[in-house]
């Protein structure tokens, strides 16, 4: 979803918000999104957002703890959804059941000097138990993964599906959304355009070399030298790091994320409602390189991926990006991968 199309959604939101349930309204249906970690740095803020979004219906806030301070204070605003707050294990079926969508972000963020994949003794633990959970109370719900190392954690999700016999890749998406974010941002400062108007694909992964925003296929086209796509590319992949430094201990991206996460989920919604042609980039599983799992642009429909779009031309500078990516993030799928399986 392009930014200026979320802001209209939300504007529509707080303008008409209550008359959708006043009405019944038949154009907009029923969808259930469930945020597990929604008491967090981007929980919070996501929920606001998610709460804004006229598409959803029911808000099912989880976390392990402060979920009822969050669900009752986001649950006054006079928006559609119906809110509700789970609080710990015994409370994340109900939070769960019926979801069309379930935004993760649970899980703990980094400090300056860790990679993200210092995370994933962590998080691998978190991720797998819940969906293993998912698995069991909403195996048809379309899963956004933002919990990092998201390269790993996709991976295992898939495998835990797989072994509850619900896997459906169409249905898992590792939400590399920020990314875009930062690369229309970064793009539109430097060739001096306006950012709404700009679209940059980001493939790859989410950590470090493995996120290659493709700069050469930037619109609208701006002149740019070498040097400054170098930098701008560089700038894309340590945009994490940026943000985690500047923030010195008190974690990474909260705010900016949640503003990607809205987005994304708010494609997915409206794909599953048979919007046409909703197109974001997504860590999905994937046969365009010879990498089990690879994001790229993904056309999104009423089952989740409805097509994966190929990577288009790659300038010499990205085609050196594409293959210096690879050890890297096959290495971080396969250690998902066997994690799941231990
Ligand atoms: N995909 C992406 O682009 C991005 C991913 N992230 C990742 O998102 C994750 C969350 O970041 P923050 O919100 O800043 O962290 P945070 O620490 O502020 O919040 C995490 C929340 O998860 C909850 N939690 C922990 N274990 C849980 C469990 N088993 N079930 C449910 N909730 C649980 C915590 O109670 C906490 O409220 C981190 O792994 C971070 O690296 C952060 C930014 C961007
Ligand atoms: O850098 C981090 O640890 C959080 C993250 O994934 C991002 O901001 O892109």
């Amino acid at each position: 979803m392009r930014s200026s199309s979320i802001l209209r959604s939300i504007k529509t939101s707080l303008v008409r918000g209550n008359q959708c349930r006043a009405f019944g309204s038949e154009a907009v249906p029923d969808r259930k999104v469930a945020v597990l970690g929604a008491a967090g740095g981007i929980g919070q803020p996501l929920a606001l957002l998610m709460k804004l979004n006229p598409l959803v219906s029911r808000l099912s806030l989880y976390d392990i703890a402060n979920t009822p301070g969050v669900a009752a204070d986001v649950g006054h605003i006079n928006t559609r959804s119906e809110v509700a707050g789970y609080m710990g294990e015994d409370q994340l079926g109900q939070a769960l059941e019926g979801s069309d969508i379930v935004i993760i972000p649970a899980g703990v963020p980094r400090k300056p000097g860790m990679t993200r994949d210092d995370l994933f003794n962590i998080n691998a633990g978190i991720v797998k138990n819940l969906c293993q959970a998912i698995a069991k109370y909403c195996p048809n719900a379309l899963v956004n993964m933002i919990s990092n190392p998201v390269n790993s954690t996709v991976p295992i999700a898939a495998e835990i599906f797989k072994k509850a016999g619900t896997y459906d890749e169409k249905k898992l998406f590792g939400v590399t959304t920020l990314d875009v974010v930062r690369a229309k941002t970064f793009y539109a400062g430097k060739a001096k355009v306006p950012v709404a108007g700009v679209n940059v694909p980001v493939v790859g992964g989410h950590a470090g070399i493995t996120i290659l925003p493709l700069f050469s296929q930037a619109t609208p086209k701006a002149n740019l030298s070498d040097e400054d796509i170098k930098a701008l590319t560089k700038r894309t992949q340590d945009g994490g790091t940026e943000v985690v430094e500047a923030k010195a201990g008190k974690g990474s991206a909260t705010l900016s994320m949640a503003y990607a996460g809205a987005i994304f989920a708010d494609a997915c919604l409206k794909g599953l409602n048979g919007v046409p042609d909703v197109v974001e980039c997504s860590f999905v599983q994937s046969t365009i390189t010879e990498l089990p799992f690879f994001a790229s642009k993904v056309r999104l429909g009423k089952n989740g991926v409805e097509e994966i779009l190929g990577l288009g031309p790659l300038s010499d500078f990205e085609k050196e990006g594409l293959e210096a990516l690879k050890p890297e993030l096959l290495s971080s799928i396969e250690k998902g991968i066997k994690f799941a399986n231990q």
